[in-house]
């Protein structure tokens, strides 16, 4: 049963409406003459058509239950980051560092039903300030940031939706493949797979990403989608969950005017369904300014305008600045005024131009408009734009649940698992067969049989030296490829995090299972190659043994990796210290040296080339097995100096050893991931 208050929420709730209708609606309010930009049956049953929101009832009701009405306040919002001190003494004190103002104190109110932009020019605090209303800005800010008079929570953060600058995608997944994904990671448990996969189809026609819903996303180095298609995959990704509260940063650069407007409608048809819509835009055409309901306009951090965008131009030309032209874009007159740009600018009132001296330098025109908008932000802020939505009853002061609730996931974690484990899957097929990592291991493998060629114990340094070589070998290979793996993933991560996508260990769980298969059978070729081919026991038990130790050294060796990528979350770094830390077990490893000095000889214990190496031999010779030690004379195997000197009688600690850094490196990687990631 749904709690009255819940219920009430519902019911009150305004009609929840096709985006795309909506889209068109509102593009015919902006611009009469131009048609509509999508096909009118792109129709999403669950946001409009009632013919079909009867038919799927279920599924519409789900969704929309999701929906909780955000208003957002952001009262005298403020940042500041230590920049390196370069005046002209720098040099005297080069550690010094200064604080640099990036937000001096914004204020505004965005409610359910409103879509505002944040106006202003490159580097002027934008996406600072988007990312601090999205709560996800590293670090402290001052003023306040509410939400229902409440402040971020985890449950907030999955009712929020936030579309970053650059697309972080997987570049080998189609659109179709990206956007289901996402739908079964992020849809509620109550919908079936099915209905989760019509979603994510709905949502790429309301896009108008149908033509490209086989292609795959591609990224800088391979070709795939346009760069505003992937735009709209990455703003699909977020209105799949119908998330009350949706932030986007720049989701129209890049893009031709016809698209640009066609997203901005969507994002209005979204906001008049319920939703809180904040974003920033760079330079919207004038159709685009009036679908906004509200701007800030920032200049160098600070506000010199916040409220309802349909008042800017009478407010500019109140404290005496009034465009030249009268048909000017409305955006690009406020982008001058931010830039502290006023030549452009009709003198019009005398009396209030005596308040501002004479500004013919930009920075005090800046000061000015900064001046006024705090004198002026009272009334700036109770200019609502009320009248646009009178018809619609939104609540606008909805509790959301208390803390207990806060670590609700929408999917129990075999799902997500199941889920990323199949992504994951898909995605890394491509890096883990590329032909050119084949070729590296069978070049290797038949080369090294071919220099072993049919050795026999009677060449047993060879032959030891072939097995040391499989210790090696596959200590270093898996470990190089595990490195990259979390410093790759960290964008991805971070994104999908921050908005409550997925529990951290099913996440990881997957991963590592889904490297499992890959990075399993390119050893078991290689040994398969190697092993008959340098005339190693041509027993089935010994060769199954032999492979056995390799693949869990292969498993190890690639903790470790995970590991120190995970730690440094840089791959540079990362690879530096993997290779010291290999050479310390290559020279550790009790092949080339067998007299290590008492002192330095505990290194060979943290190698696990040498544990690799030890099994490896224990299980190639026995004591029936003997070799020439000169003038014909026959010596057994278990006393040449070299294998003499490894101590074959504690294999089991050998596997004990190899099992505790096995579950360690692992663990290690799992801990370094958790502290470095959001919550
Ligand atoms: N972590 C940081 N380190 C250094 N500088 C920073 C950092 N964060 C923000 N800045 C600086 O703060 C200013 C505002 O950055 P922000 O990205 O918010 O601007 P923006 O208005 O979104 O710009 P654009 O429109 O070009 O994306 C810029 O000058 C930027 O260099």
């Amino acid at each position: 049963m749904m709690p009255p208050a819940e219920q009430e929420i519902i019911s009150s709730r305004p009609q929840p409406n096709n985006v795309f209708a909506a889209t068109n609606r509102s593009e015919n309010m902006a611009v009469h003459a131009q048609p509509p930009v999508s096909a009118s049956n792109n129709v999403n049953p669950c946001l409009d058509d009632p013919q079909q929101m009867r038919e799927t009832q279920g599924r519409c009701s789900i969704l929309r239950e999701s929906l909780r009405p955000v208003t957002l306040k952001f009262e005298e919002v403020g940042y500041s980051i230590k920049v390196v001190n370069t005046d002209g003494n720098w040099w005297k004190s080069p550690e010094a560092k200064l604080d640099r103002v990036i937000l001096g104190g914004v204020t505004g109110v965005v409610r359910p039903g409103e879509l505002l932009a944040m106006l202003g020019p490159s580097g002027s605090g934008k996406t600072t300030l988007l990312t601090a209303l999205a709560g996800r800005l590293p670090g402290k800010f001052s003023g306040s940031i509410t939400y229902n008079g409440q402040p971020f929570s985890g449950y907030l953060k999955r009712k929020t939706g936030f579309v970053t600058q650059d697309d972080v995608l997987y570049p080998h997944l189609t659109v179709l493949e990206t956007l289901t994904y996402t739908a079964l990671l992020r849809l509620p448990s109550k919908l079936t797979k099915e209905e989760k996969i019509e979603q994510a189809e709905l949502v790429i026609m309301e896009l108008g990403l149908t033509r490209c819903s086989n292609s795959i996303v591609g990224n800088a180095l391979l070709r795939g989608i346009s760069g505003g298609e992937r735009k709209r995959v990455s703003i699909g990704q977020e209105m799949l969950v119908n998330p009350s509260l949706l932030l986007l940063d720049e989701p129209t650069s890049g893009l031709d005017s016809t698209t640009a407007q066609r997203i901005v409608a969507t994002l209005r048809g979204l906001a008049r369904g319920g939703r809180t819509v904040i974003t920033t835009i760079h330079q919207p055409s004038s159709r685009l300014y009036k679908m906004f309901d509200k701007v800030v306009v920032l200049s160098d951090g600070c506000p010199i305008y916040s409220g309802n965008a349909g008042r800017a131009m009478e407010y500019f030309g109140s404290i005496g600045f009034k465009p030249g032209d009268d048909l000017i874009n409305p955006a690009d007159f406020l982008l001058d005024l931010a830039n502290g740009v006023a030549s452009d600018v009709k003198q019009c009132n005398q009396q209030e131009n005596q308040g501002r001296a004479e500004q013919d330098d930009k920075s005090s025109t800046k000061q000015y408009l900064i001046a006024s908008y705090k004198k002026n932000l009272h009334d700036l802020l109770t200019t609502e734009t009320k009248e646009n939505y009178k018809d619609q009853k939104i609540p606008m002061q909805i509790k959301f649940p208390s803390r207990g609730s806060e670590e609700q996931w929408t999917t129990t974690w075999w799902e997500q698992f199941k889920v990323l484990l199949q992504r994951g899957l898909k995605e890394r097929k491509h890096e883990s067969y590329s032909g050119l990592r084949i070729f590296q291991v069978m070049s290797v493998s038949i080369l090294s049989g071919l220099l072993w060629w049919h050795s026999n114990p009677s060449h047993i340094q060879d032959q030891v030296g072939l097995l040391f070589f499989f210790s090696i070998f596959w200590g270093f290979f898996p470990l190089f490829n595990a490195i990259f793996t979390f410093p790759q993933e960290r964008p991805m991560l971070i994104k999908e995090r921050s908005s409550g996508m997925y529990r951290l260990s099913s996440y990881y769980f997957a991963r590592i299972a889904g490297d499992l298969p890959m990075e399993l059978v390119l050893p078991t070729i290689f040994v398969a190659i190697t092993y008959w081919m340098g005339g190693l026991k041509p027993s089935p038990l010994n060769f199954i043994l032999t492979l056995f130790i390799i693949l869990f050294n292969v498993l190890v060796s690639q903790g470790l990796g995970l590991a120190l990528g995970a730690i440094l979350m840089d791959v540079k770094q990362a690879t530096t210290l993997a290779s010291v830390t290999m050479l310390v077990f290559l020279l550790a490893g009790g092949y080339y040296i067998q007299h290590i000095p008492r002192f330095i000889a505990w290194l060979k214990y943290t190698s696990f080339s040498h544990y690799c190496y030890k099994l490896l031999v224990g299980v190639q010779y026995t004591d029936k097995d003997f070799y020439e030690c000169g003038f014909g004379k026959q010596c057994k195997v278990l006393e040449f100096p070299p294998i003499e000197q490894l101590g074959l009688s504690y294999k089991g600690w050998d596997v004990f050893a190899l099992i505790l850094m096995l579950v360690g490196y692992r663990l290690l990687a799992y801990l370094a991931l958790k502290n470095g990631l959001p919550r």
